[in-house]
């Protein structure tokens, strides 16, 4: 979908490239995250894609035809764009910050309303409480949502984003990042995607594309940047922490999770199983009996297996619990994780752990 080939950006006055002899292919529907220090040329690379900077050499591809030449405002129309802190404008209502590409566009009044209304919602703000307001009436993460509702507002194809969430605080950031994966589910674009931060690489990313100044030194998906490091660059720049960051990548869905009981019958004959007692609706609230273990006291901590391990060690370690009942979307227990499963060695459905 985008393809950047021999792509080189050399600013005005300065000797050294920012960016040299890029080649780089993001394929239809995937996210790229791009990474690495302070000053590699990240932003030089996202920007030369939608022309805000002009390449210095090299050719530009979307979906096959060479956008180097071609009018850069008319290209920027058919690229979404999200910035650090929404980028919006401060005297716009935010239904008008949705509404600037498709105006541009020509859409009709009630078109634009209805399509501001649409998006607000896929974001998770409601329509009526925020469609009038402006953009200093909005927390951050509020605005960040926006910024990623304005991007999307004329269904562009691809979508660039630069450190969206860079700004908001930890928790925020960590729900919008998953927000942001329920809704590229959804909406299936290609996005190249600019972060500081790792662990957002790992999470967001199909592919990692790891800079060093100016150079692309690895390009491939998580988990292989996280074991294979292309090189000692690369090495050196995941650092420590590789397995740990590795867990985001394990699915809970994809584990051979132990069994659970809940009926309470199974106390006594459990075969070996933890029992749990259940609400009214089947959700698990309490253990009644742990095998080899006093079940008195023991945390019942639960984490939905639409999660992954990483989430599920986080529950853990929250509550203190060395196991952790994996519950369904309507609660229900569907197995149970062990603090222990993670050093002995997690056996996932396909048996390739
Ligand atoms: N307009 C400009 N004129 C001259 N040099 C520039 C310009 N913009 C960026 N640079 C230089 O190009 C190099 C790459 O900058 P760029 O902003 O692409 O890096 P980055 O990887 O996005 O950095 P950061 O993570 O700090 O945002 C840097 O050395 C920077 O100083």
């Amino acid at each position: 979908m985008i393809v950047l080939e021999g792509v080189e950006k050399i600013y005005p006055g300065s000797e050294t490239p920012a960016v040299s002899q890029l080649d780089m292919a993001i394929p239809k529907g995937e996210i790229v995250m791009l990474i690495g220090p302070s000053g590699c040329g990240k932003t030089t690379t996202l920007k030369m894609i939608n022309r805000l900077i002009e390449p210095t050499a090299g050719r530009i591809l979307l979906d096959g035809k060479d956008v180097t030449h071609v009018n850069g405002d008319l290209l920027r129309r058919q690229i979404g764009y999200v910035i650090q802190q929404g980028g919006l404008f401060p005297h716009f209502s935010i239904a008008d910050n949705i509404g600037v590409v498709p105006k541009m566009l020509g859409w009709d009044k009630q078109q634009i309303k209805e399509r501001a209304d649409e998006l607000l919602h896929l974001v998770g703000l409601e329509p009526s409480t925020f469609r009038d307001r402006y953009p200093r009436q909005l927390s951050g993460g509020q605005q960040q949502r926006v910024g990623v509702a304005r991007a999307l507002a004329a269904n562009p194809p691809v979508m660039l984003m630069d450190e969206p969430f860079g700004a908001i605080d930890p928790i925020t950031r960590d729900r919008l990042q998953d927000e942001f994966l329920e809704i590229q589910r959804t909406i299936g674009k290609t996005i190249a995607f600019v972060t500081h931060d790792l662990q957002e690489a790992v999470k967001l990313g199909d592919k990692i594309a790891v800079f060093a100044t100016g150079k692309l030194e690895q390009y491939a998906d998580p988990d292989t940047v996280l074991t294979r490091p292309a090189n000692d660059f690369v090495s050196d720049f995941v650092g420590g922490g590789a397995a740990v960051r590795r867990l985001s990548l394990l699915e809970l869905a994809r584990l051979e999770l132990h069994p659970i009981e809940t009926d309470e019958k199974a106390v006594g004959n459990s075969n070996g199983h933890p029992v749990a007692e259940v609400d009214s609706s089947g959700k698990p609230v309490s253990w009644r009996h742990l095998p080899g273990a006093d079940a008195t006291g023991v945390a019942l901590v639960t984490v939905p297996i639409s999660g992954t391990v990483y989430d599920a060690v986080d529950v853990m370690l929250d509550g203190g619990a060395a196991l952790v009942a994996v519950v369904d979307e309507q609660g229900r227990a569907q197995g149970v994780l062990h603090w222990n499963d993670l050093v002995g060695g997690l056996r996932t459905r396909e048996r390739d752990a």
